[in-house]
């Protein structure tokens, strides 16, 4: 019988949990999935409770029953995070990151081998099935290591092909996307604070009225700015709201944000950069 497929996360936090919750409704058994963090038991037990999958300390151990590996830590901690596990990756395994603004060729410099790397970027919607993800190649990944990606990441959301170089603007738009929603969501229910309406019922009609447009931009395949001008009558209340709006110029304000954020996973990635170039030369001077 053929071996099922065992994932192991290094990394335990928000992204490593999204995943896990969907990963977990669908194609995977608890058990298929092994996490592991840094020092955070606490977490490590909290994980194991909460999705039923195993926990192991210790990486090497986990690396060796792994098929594929997910890095799923924070960015400034992926060089301490791939070095100490990078003796253990070998061509046998995937690896997957979900690391933003990470390179390949980077993950690949900090494990000093060829391995086999897929980009991914998420979002934490992953956790009800709802990501966005993109997903690129590294230079030794192939077709097969692709439709693996996507097989795992389709348990999760929709899925995307991109170069790499366009994981960048994937992420300022879509891995960072919820949040820009939620800031706008949390924004709103200051409004009905200020407004003088009841906030559980204040709440139920914002989340409805996101969820309704989510819902007609899928639907009606209308563009967004038709859809708004259904909305707005001629001198009524949305026009001069919108006029607010304008004055405050809040789409200057959205474009600049996921321009940043963009611009801010390319930074991301260049901090690692030269202790990955030290590495690989360390490596290939022994
Ligand atoms: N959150 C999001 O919406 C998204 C995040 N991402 C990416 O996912 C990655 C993780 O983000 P997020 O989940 O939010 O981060 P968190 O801070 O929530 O979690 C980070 C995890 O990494 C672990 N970790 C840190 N250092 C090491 C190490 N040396 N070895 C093993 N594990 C380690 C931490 O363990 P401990 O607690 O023990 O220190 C912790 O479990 C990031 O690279 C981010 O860019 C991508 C898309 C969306
Ligand atoms: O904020 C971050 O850096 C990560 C990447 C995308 C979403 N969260």
């Amino acid at each position: 019988m053929k071996k099922e497929t065992t994932i192991a996360f290094i990394g335990a936090g928000s992204m490593a949990e999204a995943l896990i919750a969907g990963m977990t409704k669908t194609l995977y058994r608890p058990e298929q999935i092994i996490v592991t963090n840094r020092c955070n038991q606490e977490r490590l037990r909290y994980m194991k409770e909460t999705y039923g999958v195993q926990i192991e300390t210790n990486k090497e151990k986990a690396l060796k029953a792994a098929d594929i590996i997910i890095l799923a830590m924070k960015p400034k901690d992926a060089m301490e995070g791939i070095v100490s596990i990078a003796t253990d990756v070998s061509e046998h395994h995937l690896v997957i990151s979900v690391l933003a603004g990470v390179s390949t060729d980077t993950i690949m410099s900090l494990i000093g081998k060829k391995v086999s790397i897929v980009r991914a970027m998420p979002n934490t919607s992953a956790t009800i099935g709802q990501s966005a993800t993109a997903l690129a190649l590294g230079r030794f990944a192939n077709e097969e290591h692709l439709a693996i990606a996507e097989t795992l990441f389709r348990t999760v959301g929709i899925v995307t092909v991109v170069s790499e170089d366009d994981l960048h603007a994937v992420t300022g738009l879509s891995g960072s996307g919820p949040a820009y929603v939620y800031y706008l969501v949390e924004a709103m229910e200051k409004a009905a604070n200020e407004i003088g309406l009841d906030r559980s019922i204040a709440k139920e009609l914002i989340l409805q009225t996101i969820i309704g447009a989510a819902q007609m931009l899928k639907t009606t395949n209308k563009p967004p700015s038709v859809l708004r001008k259904e909305v707005t009558s001629p001198g009524g209340t949305t026009e001069a709201g919108i006029q607010v709006l304008e004055q405050y110029h809040y789409q200057e304000a959205v474009i600049a944000c996921i321009k940043r954020a963009t611009e801010r996973s390319a930074e991301l990635g260049k901090a690692l950069v030269p202790t990955a170039i030290n590495r690989t030369s360390a490596s290939s001077s022994r």
